[in-house]
C-alpha cells in the first residue's frame, strides 16, 4: 500500500477562453509564443547580476506604460507594482514571484543546456522555468492582456517580483514589505509560489488535486564544527576532527526527527482529499486520529511525502582538512532542516543536541525560524476562495484542497501584511517532477505555462467578484 505511483491518471478538463472566445484564444497564442522566447532570453533579465529592467519594459509594453500601473524598482533588481483600482475602498491583495534561480552547470547532464530557454517535445527547458520565471512571466503576460483590453479592475493590487528569493529574499522580499509598511499598506490576501496541481505524485489518488499552502514549514541552518590540534599523520589521534564530525552527522541522518504526521495543515490536506483515494485508503484517510502512524510509516518511504511527515534533516556541506599527511584541526558541517508545522525551532535544537550527544561538537545556528502561521481556509475566506474559484473555473472536476509547503518562500516575510498566505501555481507536476526543482532537467511544459498565464488573467478579475461563489454558505458584500 504504497502512496506513491509511477504514473499520472488524472483526466483534466480545460476550457481555454470561454469568457473571451477566438479573439482571447488568439492574443494568448501570439503572447504565449512571445513569452517562450522571453523565457528563452529570460537569463538576460532574471540573474541577480543581469537584472536588465528594461528588458521587462520592452515585453510588456502596455503594462510598463498604462496610467494604471506604478512600477518602481526595489533594492536595485526587485520590481513593485501598484495596479490601481477604481474603488479605492476595497482592500488590495498582492501577487508575488521571484527572478532570481539556484546554479545549474552544463556538465550536470541536462538533456538541453540549462540556460538556452530551448524547447523540447512541448516543454520549454531552464533553469528557472519552475522555480519561478513561468509566474514572473505568467503573471506579466497576464496584466498586459488585462490592461491591453481595456478591463480596469475595481480591486487594486500589487504585485512584487523579488530578486534574492534563493538567498532569502533580504533585500528584495524584505525591502518590499518595510516600504508597503511605511506606505501603512495591509494586504486582502498574498499568493506565491510553493504548491501546485499534484498528478500521480500520490498514490492512490483519483486525479489530480490542485493544494493551496496555507502555511509553510519552517527552517533551520546548523553549523556543526569539530576543532583540536593539527599534528602529523603518522601519528594519528585515536579518533580525528572528521571521524568525530563524520560520526555526529551519521546519527542525525540514522536517527530522523520524529513522526508528526496529521498534527500540522498536512491533516487537513489528507482529510480534504480522503473521498478522492480508492478504497481502502479513503477509509484510512478519513480516520487520521487513528492511523495517522501508520500513514506516517508508508509515506516516510519516499523523499517527497517524507517531507510531509517530519522535520527533515539534510547535511548539505561538509569541509575539513588542508593536505593529505595533516591531521585536519578543524571540520565543519552544514545541516539543512525543514521544521515540521507541529514542531518549533528551540525543540529541534534540543533534539539535534541530544542527538549528536558530543560535547566536542559546537552546534551554531546559521540562522532559524519557526513554521510559518496557518492562514484560513474556511469558506469565508476570500484570498482561499477566489484562489479555489479561479482553478475550478479552468479545471471544473479539480479537487481543490489546502496544502501545505515543504520548502520556504518570500512569502514568509509578509506575514506582518497579512494573516492570509497562500502558496500556489496552477502548474501540474506528475512523477518526476519534483526533482526538478533545483535539479536538472528542470521544464514547464506549454499546457503549464499557458495555464500559468490564463490562471492569473481569470485571478484578477474574480478578485473582483461581489460575492464568494453561490455555494459557500457565507455571503460576503466585498
Ligand atoms: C522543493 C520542491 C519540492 C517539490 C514538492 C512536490 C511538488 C510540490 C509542488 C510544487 C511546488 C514546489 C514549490 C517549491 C518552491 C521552492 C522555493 C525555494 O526553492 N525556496 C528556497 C528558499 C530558501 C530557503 C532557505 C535558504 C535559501 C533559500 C528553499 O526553500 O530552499
Ligand atoms: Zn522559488
Ligand atoms: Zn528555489
Amino acid at each position: 500500500m504504497g502512496l506513491l505511483s509511477s504514473a499520472g491518471t488524472g483526466k483534466i478538463v480545460r476550457i481555454v477562453g470561454k469568457m473571451d472566445g477566438a479573439k482571447y484564444r488568439d492574443i494568448l497564442e501570439e503572447n504565449l509564443l512571445e513569452s517562450a522566447r522571453e523565457l528563452r532570453l529570460g537569463r538576460r533579465f532574471t540573474f541577480q547580476q543581469d537584472n536588465d529592467p528594461k528588458h521587462k519594459a520592452k515585453s510588456f509594453p502596455t503594462v510598463f506604460s498604462s496610467s494604471k500601473v506604478k512600477h518602481e524598482l526595489v533594492a536595485n533588481y526587485s520590481h513593485l507594482f501598484w495596479v490601481q483600482g477604481s474603488r479605492p475602498e476595497l482592500q488590495p491583495y498582492m501577487l508575488l514571484a521571484h527572478t532570481d534561480v539556484v546554479p545549474a552547470s552544463e556538465d550536470d547532464a541536462w538533456e538541453v543546456p540549462p540556460f538556452s530557454g530551448d524547447e523540447k517535445d512541448g516543454f520549454i527547458y531552464g533553469r528557472g522555468t519552475m522555480d519561478d520565471k513561468g509566474s514572473v512571466m505568467g503573471i506579466l503576460a497576464a496584466l498586459e492582456y488585462i490592461l491591453m483590453k481595456g478591463y480596469t479592475p475595481q480591486r487594486g493590487f500589487y504585485i512584487g517580483l523579488g530578486h534574492d528569493e534563493e538567498v532569502h529574499g533580504l533585500n528584495g522580499a524584505v525591502n518590499i514589505v518595510r516600504l508597503l509598511k511605511e506606505r501603512g499598506v495591509k494586504l486582502l490576501f498574498v499568493l506565491d509560489e510553493g504548491s501546485a496541481i499534484l498528478d500521480g505524485i500520490l498514490k492512490g489518488l483519483d486525479g489530480p488535486a490542485a493544494l493551496i499552502a496555507t502555511s509553510e514549514k519552517g527552517a533551520t541552518v546548523l553549523k556543526l564544527s569539530v576543532s583540536m590540534p593539527p599534528s602529523h599523520a603518522s601519528m594519528p589521534p585515536r579518533e580525528t576532527t572528521i571521524g568525530i564530525l563524520a560520526a555526529a552527522v551519521k546519527r542525525l541522518e540514522e536517527n530522523p526527527m520524529k513522526r508528526l504526521f496529521g498534527l500540522g495543515p498536512e491533516g487537513g490536506m489528507f482529510e480534504h482529499l480522503a473521498h478522492k483515494f480508492r478504497f481502502p485508503l479513503n477509509f484510512v484517510m478519513s480516520n487520521l486520529w487513528l492511523f495517522a502512524p501508520l500513514i506516517a510509516r508508508i509515506m516516510e518511504r519516499n523523499e517527497t511525502t517524507n517531507a510531509f511527515v517530519r522535520t527533515t534533516t539534510a547535511v548539505t556541506m561538509f569541509n575539513a582538512g588542508v593536505k593529505e599527511n595533516v591531521i585536519a584541526s578543524y571540520a565543519e558541517a552544514f545541516v539543512n532542516m525543514r521544521i515540521h508545522s507541529a514542531q518549533t525551532l528551540k525543540e529541534v535544537l534540543e533534539c539535534v543536541e541530544s542527538t549528536v550527544g558530543d560535547p566536542r561538537v559546537k552546534i551554531e545556528v546559521v540562522y532559524g525560524f519557526d513554521p510559518l502561521p496557518i492562514s484560513p481556509y474556511d469558506e469565508t475566506s476570500f484570498g482561499f476562495q477566489i484562489i479555489k474559484k479561479t482553478v475550478l473555473d479552468m479545471f471544473p472536476s479539480m479537487i481543490v484542497a489546502p496544502g501545505m509547503c515543504i520548502a520556504n518562500t518570500d512569502s514568509r516575510h509578509f506575514k506582518d501584511l497579512s494573516s492570509s498566505i497562500y502558496r500556489f501555481t496552477p502548474a501540474i507536476y506528475k512523477p518526476g517532477d519534483a526533482q526538478r526543482f533545483h535539479g536538472i532537467n528542470e521544464r514547464t511544459s506549454r499546457e503549464n505555462y499557458e495555464g500559468m498565464v490564463q490562471f492569473f488573467f481569470r485571478l484578477f478579475q474574480n478578485c473582483d467578484i461581489k460575492k464568494l461563489p453561490e455555494s459557500h454558505t457565507s455571503v460576503h458584500e466585498l
